[in-house]
């Protein structure tokens, strides 16, 4: 937990927390966020009754307090801004009929975000698939975040275990992988990637491992031509401008320990050629965070582990850390 020193909780900033899935762990995940001293004061989006319930289901003593914009903060109790639940929720049950319910919790976390209520929003786990069954396209918080603050392009980047490694593509079947990498896209990904470990990261030179799409980066076209025909085109672009960029890197020893000390972060070319490696590391302690977005997010690395919905198991390192990153990027 970092140390606040003798700051006033008045000027600390305020992070909207979205507590995602009803039938998943993020409500008792909430829960557990009460009576500790944040970086930040909480304010806890969800059904009162709901995170009350599953506290008590996992053991976790709460007391919830309704929020109101401006009121004092407190350590000792949860400041909870009351979303109401469509339909009663049940542990480890997705229900679709609830799927407008965790939409209306993001929706709230960003309109605060972007009026200045919250210096940033931090997102419990969400169920793809039953807000899809709701009837709302929906293929995760990055995408759905971009299209509803008008971003024509994110960056998927999750930190931990000593690790920082961005996705050049994110969401997509492994079939159309190859096809979303063009020139514009890498290029677009890179920037962002390169602008906001400056900006939020605080690192002034930031150097980027680029990892091929195909083995072996290709083995010289022999095993794809995508190194050549795009990636390599581009990092000499870029380079050119100055980026330190290393790359592209045969994606199966790019993660050894002395090649990653070459850089301060990864870009992968997709979701399970990262993401892995990076759970590995981190799992229990990971974060997920939106690049090149007008507003913080952070999230937790896990999803809504509904075996565990309920039982007072669930580990909430991810979303602690969570916190913990978006209060230092809405700081920085
Ligand atoms: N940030 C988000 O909203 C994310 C949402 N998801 C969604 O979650 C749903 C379930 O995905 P799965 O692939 O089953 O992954 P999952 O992370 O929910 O579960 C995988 C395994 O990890 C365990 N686990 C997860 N979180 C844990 C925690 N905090 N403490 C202890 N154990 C934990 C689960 O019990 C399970 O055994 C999917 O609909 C997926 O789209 C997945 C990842 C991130
Ligand atoms: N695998 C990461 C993941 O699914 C999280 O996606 P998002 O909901 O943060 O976009």
């Amino acid at each position: 937990m970092s140390n606040t020193g003798s700051k006033s909780r008045n000027d600390l900033p305020v992070l909207a927390v979205t507590s995602g899935e009803p039938a998943g762990i993020g409500p008792e995940l909430c829960a557990r966020l009460a009576g500790r001293a944040w970086p930040a004061n909480l304010v806890v989006l969800g059904d009162a009754t709901l995170i009350e319930q599953r506290a008590a289901c996992a053991g976790i003593a709460v007391r919830l307090r309704e929020y109101r914009p401006g009121q004092a903060p407190r350590t000792d109790v949860l400041d909870v801004l009351h979303c109401p639940l469509a339909v009663p929720a049940r542990a480890g049950v997705v229900d679709p009929a609830n799927a407008r319910y965790v939409l209306a919790l993001l929706d709230r976390a960003l309109a605060g975000c972007r009026s200045g209520e919250f210096a940033g929003m931090v997102t419990a786990p969400v169920h793809k698939g039953v807000i899809n069954d709701g009837g709302v396209p929906f293929s995760g918080h990055t995408e759905y975040l971009a299209e509803h603050t008008g971003t024509a392009r994110v960056v998927m980047m999750l930190v931990g275990g000593g690790l920082r490694v961005a996705l050049a593509t994110t969401h997509l079947p492994l079939r159309a992988v190859a096809d979303a990498i063009t020139p514009a896209v890498l290029e677009e990904t890179l920037r962002i990637l390169h602008h906001d470990l400056r900006t939020r990261f605080g690192l002034p030179a930031p150097r980027i491992l680029v990892a091929g799409l195909n083995p072996h980066a290709g083995e010289g076209g022999h095993m794809g031509r995508e190194e050549i025909d795009v990636i390599v085109p581009v990092l000499d672009r870029l380079r050119a401008e100055g980026m330190q960029l290393l790359g592209p890197l045969p994606a199966d020893t790019l993660f050894v320990p002395h090649a990653l000390e070459q850089g301060d972060a990864v870009l992968a070319m997709y979701h399970d050629q990262g993401l892995p490696v990076l759970k590995h590391a981190s799992f229990g302690g990971g974060v997920n965070v939106t690049l090149g977005l007008p507003i913080v997010r952070t999230s937790v690395d896990h999803g809504t582990a509904l075996d565990l919905a309920g039982s007072g198991r669930a580990d909430p390192g991810s979303l602690f850390a969570a916190v913990e990153l978006a209060a230092r990027m809405a700081r920085a």
